[in-house]
This record gives structure tokens, C-alpha cells and sequence, in this order.
């Protein structure tokens, strides 16, 4: 290699590592090891740090909570162009930065709360069969897997549908406080929220469904109050009959019971934040993830 080509090679290495470095502050900004004042605060320190280099749009951008269209909008508002890079900051911008950074950016509590959202509804109204379509075809959105004390049914499987586990097993979990909530359902077996995984899943910035009772749905609102409620509603007490018995899953004793649970849980639909019908499945997913996004469009853009 002649001497240009080297410092070619070498340059280019370099802007790889650089590359690399910028990435890892802003993957450490998201995990939440590394706050974004922080990082401000060692760009301005030194002009030399890989920190200078970050935009100020990707440092936001790592900010779990924040997606461009906010980001855009408050970089607007800060009058900082797109591109500007953090060592290029006017001492005004730095100083709106930092004020934004250490006063109005989500918090961990502000972007993770606002995207639990709880669906549930009277027995075989077809909140399995909803949550089911949302799970196939929206991704994006991670449905929370129960506990639960009753036994599997065919073509149920441990760790999908539920997980299943004996009376000790519950119990165990309750005395660890390993349960967002739990209740007795039906009378007859106990179900539970697992909490760690909803934890993790709201750190990191998903939005998570609940598909529980309405008991489990008031004890929700009661310790995150910023969970949203959606109650699915059938088109007529005739077509939740027909749905509980054409499923084919319960004695008839049992259906009887169920009946009567849902008379009462229907009641209760005016706690919730919103009411869906289930005519059609499709229809109805589409409204509960339209009302995830509506939702976390609130709660983010409402706070600004
Ligand atoms: N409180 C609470 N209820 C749950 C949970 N998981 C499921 N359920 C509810 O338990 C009820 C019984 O569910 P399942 O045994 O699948 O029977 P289904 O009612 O016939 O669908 C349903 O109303 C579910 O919404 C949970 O983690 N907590
Ligand atoms: N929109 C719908 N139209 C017709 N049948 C439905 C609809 N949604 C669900 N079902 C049927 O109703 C029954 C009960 O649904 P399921 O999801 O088990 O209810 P839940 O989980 O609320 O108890 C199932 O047989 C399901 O296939």
C-alpha cells in the first residue's frame, strides 16, 4: 500500500471505531445505565469525547419513550437543527437542552406505565380469541402470559396460553409478591399477573396487554393508575350465550355459573376507560392496538 492509501485504511478504521463508540453510548442511554444529561455534560466537558460527536437527534432518539415524530417536534422547540451534532451546541441550545433533558424527557415511570393496557370482559366474549389475533398479527405489542392454578385444555401449552402450576406453586409466587395481581376466577381456580416480565417489557419501551377478569383489572388501575382499561362487550347477551356454549369447553353447571359471573361483570363496564364490541375479531383488534397507539400518542405528545 502507498502512503495515502494507509491513511485511507486507517481513517476509515477509525470512523468505524468512532461508529461503534456512539453506538454503544446510545445503546448504554437506552438499557438506562447511562442518563442523556450525563452524556451532555461529558460532550460539553470535552470536544475531544466520542460523546461531542452523538447528534443531538440520535441522543434523543435513545431516550426510551421518545420516537421522531416528538423528537422532531421538540427539537423544533429547542431550535436545534437536525443534524447538529452535540459538540456544535450554542450555549443557549446547550442550556434548553440540558433543561429539557433534566426536566422533560420521559422518565422511566412516565414511558412505561402509559403503555399497559388491560382488556377484559365477561366469559366468552372472546377476549381469547382477540388477544390471539393481536398476538399473530401485531408484534409490536407483547401480551402478557398468566399463571394460573386450573388445569390445561387440549391444544393448551405451558408458557403460551398460560403457565400453568399447582396450588403451591401459586402460593409461592404470592408469598414472593411475584404478582402484579392475581384473583379467583369463576369461583373455582386462582389466575395471576406475572410482574417481572411486564416490568422488563415496559423498560424497554413495548406496549403490553393484559387479557384478564375485572377484578384483575381494578387491582391494575389501583397500583398503575396510568394502565388504560378496555372492556370487550359482545353485540347481545343472545350472541355471549351462543359463544359460551358453542365453545363447547364447560359443563353445563359451569356455563350456568359463568352466566351469572357475566351478568354482574357486565355492570361493571362504565369503570372502564373504553368499550369495544367483539362483532368481528378483526374489527375488534384493530381497535384495541388503535387504542394502544392512541393512547401512547396521549400519554407521550400530551406531556410535551
Ligand atoms: N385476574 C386475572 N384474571 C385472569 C388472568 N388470566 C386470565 N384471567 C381471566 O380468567 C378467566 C378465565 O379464563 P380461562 O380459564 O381461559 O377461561 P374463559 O373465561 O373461558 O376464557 C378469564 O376471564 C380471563 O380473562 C390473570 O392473570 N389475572
Ligand atoms: N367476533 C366473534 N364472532 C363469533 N365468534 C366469536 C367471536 N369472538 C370469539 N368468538 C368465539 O366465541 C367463543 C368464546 O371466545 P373466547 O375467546 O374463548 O372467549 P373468552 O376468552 O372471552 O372467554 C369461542 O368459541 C370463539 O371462537
Amino acid at each position: 500500500m502507498n502512503p495515502p492509501e494507509v491513511d485511507r485504511v486507517a481513517a476509515s478504521r477509525a470512523a468505524v471505531a468512532a461508529r461503534r463508540a456512539r453506538a454503544a453510548v446510545k445503546h448504554a442511554v437506552n438499557e438506562r445505565r447511562l442518563s442523556a444529561v450525563t452524556v451532555l455534560h461529558t460532550a460539553l466537558a470535552s470536544s475531544e469525547s466520542i460523546e461531542a460527536t452523538l447528534r443531538v437527534r440520535d441522543l434523543l432518539l435513545s431516550i426510551p419513550g421518545l420516537g421522531p415524530v416528538r423528537v422532531d417536534r421538540v427539537m423544533q422547540r429547542l431550535e436545534i437543527s437536525p443534524s447538529k451534532r452535540l459538540a456544535g451546541l450554542g450555549v443557549h441550545q446547550q442550556e434548553r437542552l440540558q433543561e429539557y433533558l433534566e426536566h422533560r424527557a420521559p422518565t422511566i415511570d412516565e414511558s412505561a406505565l402509559s403503555r399497559l393496557v388491560v382488556l377484559a370482559g365477561p366469559t366468552a366474549v372472546g377476549k381469547g380469541t382477540v388477544s390471539t389475533f393481536i398476538r399473530e398479527n401485531h408484534p409490536e405489542v407483547c401480551l402478557s402470559v398468566s399463571a394460573t392454578t386450573r388445569a390445561p385444555r387440549p391444544g393448551e401449552v405451558d408458557g403460551v396460553s398460560y403457565y400453568f402450576l399447582d396450588d403451591a406453586e401459586f402460593d409461592r409466587m404470592i408469598a414472593d409478591g411475584e404478582f402484579l395481581e392475581w384473583a379467583v376466577v369463576h369461583n373455582k381456580s386462582r389466575y395471576g399477573t406475572p410482574r417481572p416480565p411486564i416490568d422488563r417489557a415496559l423498560a424497554e419501551g413495548k406496549s403490553v396487554l393484559l387479557e384478564i377478569d375485572i377484578q384483575g383489572a381494578r387491582q391494575v388501575k389501583e397500583a398503575m393508575p396510568e394502565a388504560t382499561l378496555v372492556f370487550l362487550l359482545p353485540p347481545s347477551w343472545d350472541e355471549l350465550v351462543r359463544r359460551l356454549i358453542g365453545r363447547g369447553t364447560e359443563s353445563a353447571e359451569e356455563q350456568e355459573r359463568r352466566l351469572s359471573t357475566a351478568r354482574v361483570e357486565l355492570a361493571a363496564q362504565s369503570e372502564f376507560d373504553h368499550r369495544v364490541v367483539n362483532s368481528d375479531v378483526e374489527a375488534a383488534a384493530r381497535e384495541v392496538v388503535e387504542l394502544m397507539r392512541i393512547q401512547k400518542a396521549i400519554d407521550l405528545h400530551g406531556k410535551e
